[in-house]
């Protein structure tokens, strides 16, 4: 792909010196189309047999000795649990409930890879823990976006289907209620400002009532200091026996030691570094020299993958503009998802794409934690994700590619990298994880010929 540039340079010794008749190069792009169709196909398929195979192989995050029956849940949960098509717990679920389950309760800070059922874990714990007779709030759960809580919210309205005796309310933004009122739900999840709204402003709950307080991607909530500051005031007005679970499939060190300083004696479930990524995730990165090489290179992939759903990470909202506008002018279907967009224009936008409407989503680092669409089967950084001091920002890299992958399906994730700074942060990823992220090289047909098998 690269011509005369640096990226040809890095790939020197890679490269066959020769040089190609343009007939070639065009007979080599149509086969390696071809190939890549048959790549990202072949990443598509995925059967409940490969969830069976991975729950019996002790190395697998979905593995499990228990069943949901030996987990003691209440029926109404085990037949919500069966009705959304689940078999066994995952490792998370079969390790966490325990914990979360035992009298007396025990705060715990659990970490699990992407897409490995954490949701569920704490949902499931909280439907366990609340007293359907008691009509008033006695579970918290904070996420960090208007959408994760919405999202989070659709699965404890599945999970309790059949204790219907247990009701739910949404503290998001726009959700008005009559001052003076007191909540008569038992579960209330939401976004931490409007959560601390209804517990000290408006007091619609009455926080010395809550028994469980569940921080959903517990590290972004740590580690950014509005987030923060809201829910450790939340957290402070809480009995001192309200267990506390605490969730993420990442946690950097320094915010690791700070859950531990607020988290009176917990359980804790640690992964090992090389435990953080999924091998079911295949990782490639892709040589360009422009944003309009990587453009380029994205119309190959993306012709592939119509018939899949992929989600395209831009580090900024102008580029996330500009790329989902070119993708468009070609005459693809992309749905674009920002952070300037209202919270109820973004939830609508992720609905969409759920429900198959567009098969592109082109976003921006607001959607690279949490969402759940088993769809997706590629992920793209067209931008590397870094920090605001330009350094590989490992928590989001994982977050992200962890849109696909869901629950043991394969998944694939393209990086593309367009100048030496790049590949760089694209090292540092690779040496942090301790994971090599092989080139996709479109003029090297045996290579991804053998990726493809
Ligand atoms: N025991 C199970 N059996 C089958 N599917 C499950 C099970 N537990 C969860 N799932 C499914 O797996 C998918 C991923 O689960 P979930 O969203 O809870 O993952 P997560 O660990 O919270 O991921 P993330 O770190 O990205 O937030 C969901 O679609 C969920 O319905």
């Amino acid at each position: 792909m690269a011509t005369d540039s640096w990226a040809q340079a890095v790939d020197e010794q890679e490269a066959a010196a020769e040089s190609v008749t343009l007939r070639k190069v065009l007979c080599k792009l149509t086969s390696a189309q071809s190939l890549l169709n048959k790549l990202i196909r072949n990443n598509l398929v995925n059967t409940t047999n490969q969830v069976e195979v991975l729950q019996k192989d002790p190395n697998s995050p979905l593995y499990s000795v228990k069943s949901f029956e030996e987990l003691r849940l209440k029926p109404q949960l085990l037949q919500g649990v069966y009705a959304m098509g689940f078999n066994r717990p995952s490792k998370i679920q079969e390790t966490a409930l325990p914990m979360m389950l035992a009298e007396p309760p025990q705060n715990l800070i659990a970490q699990s890879q992407s897409g490995t059922g954490k949701t569920a874990a704490f949902v499931l714990a909280m439907l366990s823990h609340v007293d359907p007779n008691n009509k008033f709030p006695q579970c918290l759960c904070v996420s960090p976006t208007y959408e994760l809580a919405l999202q989070t919210g659709k699965v404890i309205e599945q999970m309790g289907k059949y204790y219907p005796e247990v009701q739910l309310v949404y503290a998001i933004r726009g959700n008005k209620l009559q001052r003076g009122m007191k909540l008569q739900e038992q579960i209330v999840i939401g976004t931490p400002g409007t959560m601390l709204d209804w517990c000290s402003k408006f007091k619609f709950i009455d926080p010395k009532k809550i028994k469980v307080f569940v921080l959903d991607e517990a590290d972004v909530m740590i580690a950014t200091q509005g987030h923060q500051d809201q829910s450790i005031r939340i957290q402070r007005m809480l009995p001192k026996n309200c267990q506390m679970l605490l969730f993420s499939a990442t946690f950097e060190e320094s915010v690791w030691s700070f859950a531990q300083r607020i988290v009176p004696e917990p359980n804790i479930i640690k992964l090992k570094r090389e435990e953080e990524t999924l091998d079911t995730i295949k990782q490639y990165y892709v040589l360009c020299n422009s944003k309009e090489e990587k453009f380029e290179a994205l119309c190959n992939i993306y012709g592939a993958i119509t018939i899949a759903q992929a989600m395209i990470f831009c580090h900024t909202r102008k580029t996330a503009g500009w790329l989902a506008g070119e993708l468009s002018r070609e005459g693809h279907q992309v749905a674009l998802l920002s952070g300037e967009m209202q919270v109820e224009q973004r939830a609508a936008v992720i609905e969409r794409f759920r429900d198959g409407k567009e098969k592109v989503l082109v976003t921006t680092n607001v959607c690279a934690r949490g969402i759940d669409v088993e769809q997706v089967s590629v992920v793209i950084n067209f931008d590397l994700p870094v920090d605001k001091d330009g350094n590989p920002d490992n928590e989001t890299y994982l977050h992200r590619i962890g849109r696909t992958g869901r629950f043991g399906k394969r998944g694939l994730a393209i990086n593309m990298v367009d100048s030496r700074m790049s590949m760089n942060i694209l090292n540092r990823i690779q040496e942090h994880f301790n994971k090599k992220i092989e080139k996709l090289n479109t003029d090297d047909l045996d290579e991804i010929e053998k990726i493809a098998s």
